[in-house]
């Protein structure tokens, strides 16, 4: 007996539970771009180390107000002023250098005149007297938590750990990712063809979905549509994490991805979520891999992927927040009510307002190629009138901020 379609929330929640455990591995900085923290991660030291000035100009005392001074020396970055600023006494001081001892307050270089040894005010003070002091800590402190575990690696978390004292982090090791194109009628990209044939173009825009995340990517195919072929093909894969197949989901003569995995020994976990495009995904286990089924329609293969694949891969290697979130977005035009189950509608977002694409067939690649967002639409949603907010997908990034 057919079991009803799983609401997407729930078949989320049962794919990401299934996500492999990648092992631990330590790698230089700046090659983590990309990789998530595997753990939280501790300074192993204070920035700044030492009262900073965040100015040009000259430090001096602030019970020496309003001077003159003499400049007694200077405290330069990474040169630092040894001696004690004393009332009366002042040290020419950089953006960056250290705060000599003695010294509480910086006065901006455009507030002063100089004639040799002797500075005078001629400007107004700082105020608060210490405006231009960078205090010890006042980045981080030492031994505090510097970065959480499931934090992305994007460029300013690798200068933040290579400033809190790190050479290399704890992230996961590249997830082993095959992508199957399966289809008879499918041929390579620029092969001659006819009218009963197609370019197989799931397979490379699905590892371009993925591109951005740390993996190791395998593309094969196409793969015709017999169950030898279709099982030999994933018993190829049988070291790869994840294997990711379209079309043949669903319940054609020629759908043969569930017969093929289970010629492989594997189970599957569950076929067919309530959405729209995308109804018959499929997820299957074999051991430790993870099969996922897309639909072949290539709106359905994008949507399923930005659902399930991008959200799988994400928790695999750490993601502490691996599924998209939505924002709202001011509909252009009114929106009809919705069918039986959720949509996931090709759009045009401007920065304010979102507008549907006129043509949302699943077998249709250009509205996808226009869209830089999907409009959800619950089952049986009410119509709604333009300039309401409704939930949007940014495409983006794969929707993560
Ligand atoms: N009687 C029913 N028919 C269909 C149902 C249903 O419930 N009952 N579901 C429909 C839905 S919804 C979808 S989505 C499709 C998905 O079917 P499959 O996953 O079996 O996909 P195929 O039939 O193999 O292919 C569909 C379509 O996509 C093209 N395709 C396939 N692979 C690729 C590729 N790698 N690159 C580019 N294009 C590809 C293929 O040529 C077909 O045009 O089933 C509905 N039918
Ligand atoms: O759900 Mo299918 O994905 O409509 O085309």
């Amino acid at each position: 007996m057919r079991t009803p379609p799983l609401p997407l929330a729930e078949a989320q929640g049962r794919l990401l539970a299934l996500a492999p455990q990648l092992t631990i591995e330590h790698r230089a900085v700046s090659e983590c771009l990309g990789h998530y923290l595997a753990e939280s991660v501790t300074s192993r030291r204070t920035q700044p180390a030492a009262p900073l000035s965040a100015m040009d100009g000259y430090a001096l005392r602030s019970d020496s107000l309003p001077g003159p001074w003499q400049v007694i020396g200077e405290s330069a970055a990474g040169h630092p002023y040894a001696g004690t600023i004393e009332r009366n006494q002042s040290a020419r001081i950089s953006t960056g250098a250290i705060i000599p001892q003695g010294a509480n307050m910086v006065l901006l270089q455009e507030d002063t005149t100089r004639e040799g040894d002797t500075l005078r005010l001629t400007g107004t003070p700082p105020s608060p007297t210490d405006r231009h002091i960078r205090p010890a800590g006042m980045d981080f402190v030492g031994d505090s938590i510097l970065l959480e575990a499931g934090t992305k690696i994007g460029p300013a978390q690798i200068a933040l750990a290579i400033a809190g004292g790190h050479s290399h982090l704890p992230v996961r090791r590249p997830l082993r990712l095959t992508v199957i194109d399966s289809g008879d009628e499918l041929v390579l990209p620029g092969q001659a063809l006819n009218a009963h044939q197609l370019p197989a173009s799931n397979g490379p825009m699905i590892c371009a979905m993925a591109a951005a995340l740390p993996l190791a990517i395998t593309h094969t195919g196409p793969i015709a549509d017999n169950l030898t072929d279709l099982a030999a093909a994933l018993e190829a894969a049988h070291d790869a994490d994840l294997i990711v197949t379209s079309g043949g989901a669903s319940v054609g003569d020629h759908d043969l991805v569930r017969p093929a995995l289970e010629a492989v020994g594997a189970s599957i976990d569950f076929w067919r979520v309530g959405i729209k495009p995308g109804k018959p995904i499929l997820v299957a286990k074999r051991g430790s891999q993870i099969i996922l089924g897309l639909p072949g329609n290539p709106a359905s293969a994008y949507v399923t992927a930005y659902l399930f694949m991008l959200p799988l891969l994400r928790a695999s290697l750490g993601a502490a927040q691996p599924l998209p979130r939505t924002i709202p977005a001011r509909l252009a035009e009114p929106l009809a009510k919705g069918g039986s189950r959720m949509e996931f509608l090709r759009a045009q977002w401007d920065g304010t307002t979102v507008t549907l694409d006129p043509l949302q067939d699943s077998g249709a690649l250009s509205p996808l190629s226009r869209a830089n967002a999907l409009v959800v639409r619950e089952a049986g949603a009410d119509a709604k009138p333009a300039g309401m907010d409704v939930p949007v997908y940014l495409l983006e990034n794969g929707g993560i901020a």
